[in-house]
């Protein structure tokens, strides 16, 4: 009961932090997508999932999606601020800031991701993570709700 609303809860603060990502890179030449920075994250998750004995391509399966919502989010935003310019952030944080929260979620998500590790593989993982978005959902922007849906799909295996 509730089992995996930790786990999507940090994975709603991952795609909430999205927005900061967003303002960074705003109005500069850095592109949305860093395929670098991709490859990065999952190189040092699958070093962590195995320290954590999670089945490494089972957590960089999670990541990728993780990723994914971020650019949802990410794309969502710079198009709502091309087409609502009064709506455009006026300050830009610092990319190199955000990275080092992003991985503090991170980790936050791979040691959800262990101690949910038999409940996500068995047979009520889906009501219990349908449940936990639906829950978490609640008091997001609809773009934000579509991030989180696509942040989701690998949790349970
Ligand atoms: O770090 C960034 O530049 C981000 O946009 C965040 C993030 C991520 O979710 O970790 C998402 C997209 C990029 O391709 C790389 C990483």
């Amino acid at each position: 009961e509730g089992a995996l609303e930790p786990l999507v809860g940090s994975a709603a603060e991952r795609v909430a932090l999205s927005d900061q990502v967003a303002a960074a890179k705003w109005g500069t030449d850095s592109p949305i997508e860093d395929p670098e920075r991709e490859q990065q994250v999952l190189d040092g998750v699958a070093v962590r999932a195995a320290e954590l004995g999670l089945d490494p391509e089972e957590a960089k399966r999670v990541f990728r999606d993780q990723i994914e919502a971020s650019k949802l989010v990410q794309r969502g935003l710079h198009a709502y601020w091309r087409a609502n310019p009064d709506e455009q952030p006026t300050e830009r944080p610092d990319l190199g800031e955000i990275r080092p929260e992003l991985d503090r979620l991170g980790e936050a998500i791979l040691l959800q991701l262990r101690d949910t590790d038999e409940l996500r593989d068995g047979p009520s993982c889906d009501g219990r993570l349908l449940s936990a978005y639906v829950h978490t959902a609640h008091d997001l922007t609809v773009l934000h709700q579509a991030g989180l849906g696509r942040a989701i799909p690998s949790i349970c295996s």
